[in-house]
């Protein structure tokens, strides 16, 4: 497997990509700039050496984003990814190539390698998942509408005790009120027929792809699958969801006699999964950092993502 440092330098919405030169393979095709590791080198050292060589800059910042397993007909690679926040020089094609910076939701159709699918989920979806503790009610989430509006956390509804039609008029209202985008799992409920239905994203636990049809449904959001196990991640991932919640990273009060996975096992996951993973299971937003370097690009929970008094 070849181990390929790949740096995905940020300024404001914006990224920069780059065109890949005559004669490599996916010529023409657009990338994040990076290359393979040198034989002794760490992913580290070889981020900054590439993005140098490519790009004329010298990395001030960098953060992991994700990891990511891409297998071509003729060789597997490895994209280990990294946010670059802070750089010195102005970035330029060094090696002659073409670079431009894109907005991030411009990126699905900036002619990226198909490999880099998942890095562009990772980039477009939130870092935080909220999942809503089983015991609110919709008054509970009415009250916190207009925080639920200007954050950028994306929302799970859970909320078992609604029936289906307090839980759709209650996700009619949130959107309608300014929520950007939320998830729900009653696919009992026509989303098609709703107003703003392309701002609902399907999240559905792993145990329902087995009644969920063979392939996902074209939700416009995008769909997620919660998965324990590499055997779900993978049937997720044929089945067409973007993003994956895997766990568990801790001890959680949710279940507290499931023994965790551990991070050595969610980084098995994740390595393995082809599709960008939230990392859940005890965790807080404060875990981010973590989460990433166990190759999530992003954390999920319950506790721990809203205020106190939740
Ligand atoms: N840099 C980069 N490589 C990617 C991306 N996506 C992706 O599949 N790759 C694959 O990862 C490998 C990176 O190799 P590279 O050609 O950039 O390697 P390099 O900079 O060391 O170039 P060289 O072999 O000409 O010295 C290629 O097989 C390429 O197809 C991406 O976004 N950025
Ligand atoms: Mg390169």
């Amino acid at each position: 497997m070849l181990h390929i440092a790949v740096g995905v330098l940020r300024r404001g919405s914006e990224v920069l990509i780059s065109q890949r030169l005559a004669g490599k393979p996916g010529a023409g095709q657009w990338e994040f700039p990076g290359g393979k590791l040198e034989p002794g080198e760490t992913v580290t050292q070889a981020l900054r050496r590439e993005l140098a060589e490519e790009l004329g800059v010298e990395v001030l910042d960098h953060q992991p984003l994700m990891r990511l397993v891409h297998q071509y007909p003729d060789r597997t690679v490895l994209l280990d990814t990294w946010l670059v926040n802070r750089w010195k020089q102005e970035p330029s094609g060094r090696e002659g190539q073409a670079t431009r910076w894109c907005p991030v939701e411009a990126l699905s159709t900036a002619g990226l390698l198909a490999a880099d699918q998942p890095l562009v989920a990772a980039l477009q979806w939130p870092a935080c998942y909220a999942f809503t503790p089983d015991h609110w009610s919709a008054n509970d989430l009415l009250s916190i509408r207009q925080q639920l509006a200007t954050s950028a956390v994306l929302t799970r509804l859970r909320l078992p005790r609604l029936s289906d039609t307090a839980y759709r008029d209650l996700v009619l209202r949130l959107l309608d009120s300014g929520v950007q985008r939320l998830a729900v799992d009653r696919t009992e409920i026509d989303w098609a027929a709703a107003a703003a239905a392309e701002r609902l994203i399907l999240h559905l636990p792993g145990h329902a792809l087995e009644s969920a049809g063979s392939q996902a449904p074209a939700w416009a959001g995008g769909c997620v699958v919660s998965c324990h196990d590499q055997k779900t991640s993978q049937q997720a991932a044929q089945w067409g969801a973007q993003t994956l919640v895997i766990g568990s990273a801790r001890r959680t009060a949710t279940h507290p006699d499931r023994l965790p996975a551990g991070w050595s096992e969610l980084r098995r996951l994740a390595d393995g999964a082809g599709l960008p993973c939230y990392a859940i299971g005890g965790l807080t937003p404060r875990d981010l950092s973590v989460a990433r370097r166990a190759g999530c690009f992003a954390v999920a929970g319950i506790r721990g993502f809203w205020p106190r008094s939740a």
